[in-house]
């Protein structure tokens, strides 16, 4: 959906698809505050009746008249309502979905900076606050501003001294409140940040929850929550506090106004330049004239706090993702080649994670990427898959700079398993597929069964409609990298990067995991992150990293052959099957 970055731009942008049932709104509340307006006028007639001694059956149809109108008022009321709350969320709805989908494309470097905990706050806390907004503001604000412009109207129209007195005062009133707006929007931005701080920190430490509990830094945890908690309690506090002065206004206003009234009727009765049902209509419409004006005062703290939020939101529509997207070309089927020149890069500009990076893959060849943790093996994988761009160098898949491609359409192309494999609290089916219905049972039943899951995949009471617990709980590790290989399957991608678990598995899921990695492998190229030198035995090609540079790089045959490479001096000094 297109996004307008002022703040009316945003707002009509989602009104826009809605235009008929806003229209509908706009002639419920029209009509709800014609028969506002109207009512008194019924009963000034009646006094008026009273006062003539009229006793004629007049009376009880006005009498009748005028609660059948109360009543039709209540339920254009109640439908103006739901309405209001219908528009309200669908568009806010509509935005949810767009400012999901906006922030899963930005790039890694966005989401470094801010928390998913924080993501959440903004996506469901800001924008249920616009919901309110909608809500709120178009019954309580839009229309009571109209039923006090009908009744400064009805003033004048009874007396123009009512009129220019009564104006005057509501004038007054509008420009105090029009000069307090602000002064509650920046405690409520601070009161979600602060909030949004908060969710940040749980939501970290919940995931590290077993390393809080194994570092004895439980104590700590909570005083770190108590320093959150205060500053969102002292935050909270200075907010309502500041609201409180638009809020008490109007009880001094509704006094001022009263008075106003007062002097000037009993002036009009005592020249006989008014009736007495008159001067009761003025109570009656001053009365109605205070309704609104506390309406608005009650609404404009939801207000205040929506405006925050669509500030905020708009802030985040108009973060661009650094990585733009190329113009895309039509990457052949089968292996794909790689190709490295001298790529450079660092997370931060003073930082070089790599350095003068150039290797050349042939499709379908195998290379091992060796190197200390840290040495930057995971950046190369990511580079590949366009998470970041380098700082200097290209990269080439099928022969193409990365640049040139489709961000979407290159992630098809390569498939990922890294050692912390994402598995979600969805049914089988969904966890393999990611969410595909076009991928049929059959062909994932295959997957399984090819990468020797068929033992496991029977022992499940449902099938692929088995939902698997939250984070994978249940699975051990070499089971949930097999699952992350039968979604490469069903892709078949031409390369495949593969961060190898570098933690030991039991020798049945050992032998597995090999077979699979076998199947996985064929017909495509791979970039293997290898941790064991059984894995490394099926390299065509080595690459070492020391530092983000290159150690050595060549032939797995010729490096092993020679007795002063760095490799032959790395496979004799690693112990056991595990490499360094
Ligand atoms: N998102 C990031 N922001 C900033 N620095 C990062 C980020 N990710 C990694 N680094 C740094 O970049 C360097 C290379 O990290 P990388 O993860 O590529 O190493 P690695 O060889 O894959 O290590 P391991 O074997 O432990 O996974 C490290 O110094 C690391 O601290």
């Amino acid at each position: 959906m297109q996004t307008g970055f002022s703040t009316s731009g945003l707002l009509m942008a989602y009104l826009r698809p809605q235009i008929r049932q806003v229209l509908l709104l706009l002639l419920l509340l029209l009509g709800g505050i014609g028969f506002e307006l109207f009512n008194p006028q019924l009963l000034g007639q009646f006094i008026q009746a009273l006062e003539n001694r009229d006793q004629s059956p007049f009376l009880y149809r006005t009498a009748l008249l005028f609660i059948g109108l109360a009543i039709l008022q209540q339920v254009i009321t109640v439908l103006a309502t739901y309405l209001s709350e219908r528009i309200g969320w669908n568009a806010t709805n509509a935005m949810r979905a767009d400012l999901t989908n906006h922030l899963l494309r930005l790039d890694l470097s966005f989401h470094k900076d801010h928390t998913p905990g924080e993501l959440i706050e903004r996506v469901d806390g800001d924008i249920t606050t616009l919901a309110d907004f909608f809500s709120q503001f178009v019954v309580h604000i839009f229309a009571n501003v109209l039923l006090l412009i009908g009744i400064l109207i009805v003033f004048w129209w009874i007396n123009w001294y009512i009129g220019i007195s009564l104006t005057g005062f509501a004038l007054l009133f509008l420009f105090c409140m029009y000069s307090m707006r602000h002064i509650t929007i920046k405690p409520w931005k601070v009161f979600r940040q602060v909030s949004a701080e908060l969710y940040g920190f749980l939501e970290e430490r919940f995931n590290g929850t077993e390393d809080i509990r194994s570092s004895g830094a439980h104590a700590y945890t909570l005083r770190q929550l108590y320093v959150h908690t205060r500053k969102r309690l002292q935050a909270a506090r200075k907010a309502r506090i500041i609201s409180a002065i638009p809020w008490s206004f109007p009880l001094l206003a509704g006094a001022c106004g009263q008075l106003i009234a007062i002097l000037l009727s009993a002036w009009l009765y005592s020249r006989g330049d008014m009736s007495l049902a008159t001067a009761f209509l003025i109570f009656f419409y001053l009365e109605l004239l205070l309704k609104p004006i506390q309406a608005i005062i009650n609404q404009l703290d939801t207000f205040q706090r929506a405006s925050a939020g669509i500030a905020r939101v708009r802030e985040l529509f108009q973060q661009r993702s650094v990585l733009e997207d190329g113009p895309g070309y039509a990457f052949p089927a089968g292996a794909l080649p790689v190709a490295f020149e001298d790529v450079s890069f660092g997370y931060n500009e003073d930082e070089k994670v790599l350095q003068h990076i150039s290797f050349h893959l042939q499709p379908g060849e195998i290379l091992g990427l060796l190197g200390r943790t840290g040495s930057g093996k995971t950046t190369i994988a990511r580079l590949l898959l366009r998470l970041y761009d380098p700082t200097t160098g290209n990269i080439r898949l099928a022969e193409h700079n990365l640049r040139e491609a489709r961000i979407a359409d290159l992630r098809k192309h390569i498939g990922i398993v890294t050692q912390d494999v994402q598995l979600f609290n969805a049914s089988v089916r969904d966890n393999l597929t990611f969410f595909d219905h076009s991928i049929d049972d059959e062909r994932i039943k295959e997957a399984i069964y090819e990468l020797g899951l068929r033992h496991w995949f029977e022992a499940l009471p449902e099938g692929l409609d088995t939902v698997l617990p939250p984070n994978g709980g249940g699975l051990s590790a070499g089971e949930a990298q097999l699952l992350a290989f039968a979604r490469i399957f069903l892709r078949d991608p031409g390369l495949v990067i593969l961060d190898e678990a570098s933690s030991r598995l039991d020798p049945v899921t050992e032998h597995l995991l090999e077979q699979a990695i076998e199947r996985l492998l064929r017909g495509r190229t791979a970039i293997i992150i290898a941790h064991r030198l059984r894995t490394i035995q099926r390299a065509d090609s080595i690459l070492i990293l020391e530092h983000g540079q290159i150690r050595e790089y060549g032939s797995r045959a010729l490096l092993t052959a020679d007795p002063s490479s760095h490799f032959t001096a790395l496979l004799q000094t690693a112990h056991e099957e595990v490499l360094a």
